[in-house]
């Protein structure tokens, strides 16, 4: 069995971070641990409050589980102060796990800031150069690259400036453009494009979760950064094709599909 950790944020209403991180993994048939880096109090609607853990508790998570468990891939979520992106990125450096994916959270699907804006240098500075892969969606994308972007060739531009900051591959998300959602894939080198099919739902509480935390499980299974990506894209296109209209925001998305292969 592989062995796969997530550093993230707690999301009480089980549809973002951690939660959905660890439904994945299981869903993958790996085997979930997490380290926790702030426990959010938030449901559907709105973030109404966050309580950062302190960074000697993170590194004493951390610790835990390496001194003892090998970890086969690493996915990183929100982390909101600098303090603790340098906790990470100090024990990612010791530890130094196969594949890190880091999903550079910073605002929720309610609107509510996950990573206070001071911190956005230290996300770039010291977790990027650790990344296999980093996973922004497009206004993520625009804060990293220092651009805005309008079109596939903004996108393609973006990408080669987050590249430059040193994850070794760069995947922008379409969701949040207009049209089809489709995610461009740059490994220094290719450009690959991965089409989805838009899902007219407000139930995408988590996608982005939901997707690196697939990635990080296909890589620890042993595939390819493209084949991880492209079976991570299948998976929550079905996640979101079944996803629960739960709560009166935006619902989470559907994991039981790839459990049981149909409702629960
Ligand atoms: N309505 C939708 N229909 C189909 N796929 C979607 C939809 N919204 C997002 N996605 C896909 O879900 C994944 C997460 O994307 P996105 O929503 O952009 O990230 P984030 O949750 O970080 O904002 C991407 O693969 C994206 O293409
Ligand atoms: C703890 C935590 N981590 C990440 C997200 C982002 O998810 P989304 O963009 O779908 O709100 C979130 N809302 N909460």
């Amino acid at each position: 069995m592989k062995h796969v950790l997530t550093i993230a944020g707690s999301d009480c209403s089980g549809g973002a971070g951690v939660q959905a991180d660890l439904k994945t993994m299981s869903a993958h048939r790996c085997f979930a641990m997490s380290v926790i880096t702030a426990i959010t109090a938030q449901n559907t609607q709105a973030v109404n409050d966050v309580l950062d853990i302190p960074p000697a508790m993170i590194e004493a998570q951390i610790d835990a589980i390496f001194t003892d468990i090998r970890v086969d891939a690493v996915k990183i979520g929100m982390v909101s102060v600098s303090d603790s992106i340098r906790a990470i990125a100090g024990k990612l450096r010791q530890y130094t796990p196969p594949f890190v994916v880091v999903d550079p959270v910073m605002v929720s699907k309610s609107g509510y800031d996950l990573l206070r804006p001071e911190a956005a240098s230290a996300l770039k500075e010291l977790l990027l150069p650790l990344a296999t892969i980093v996973t922004p969606n497009v206004p993520e994308a625009e804060k990293l690259a220092g651009m805005s972007i309008r079109s596939e060739d903004d996108i393609k531009e973006a990408a080669q400036r987050i590249y430059a900051l040193g994850a070794k591959q760069v995947l922008i998300k379409g969701g949040h453009s207009d049209g089809q959602p489709t995610d461009w894939l740059f490994d220094g080198q290719k450009f690959t494009a991965f089409p989805g099919k838009r899902i007219d739902t407000p139930n995408t509480h988590g996608t982005g979760c939901t997707l690196s935390s697939a990635i990080a499980s296909n890589l620890a299974l042993g595939h390819p950064v493209e084949q991880a990506v492209e079976l991570a894209k299948q998976y929550i296109q079905t996640a979101i094709e079944h996803s629960i209209p739960l709560g009166h925001g935006h619902g989470p998305v559907n994991h039981f599909y790839e459990y049981y292969g149909g409702e629960c």
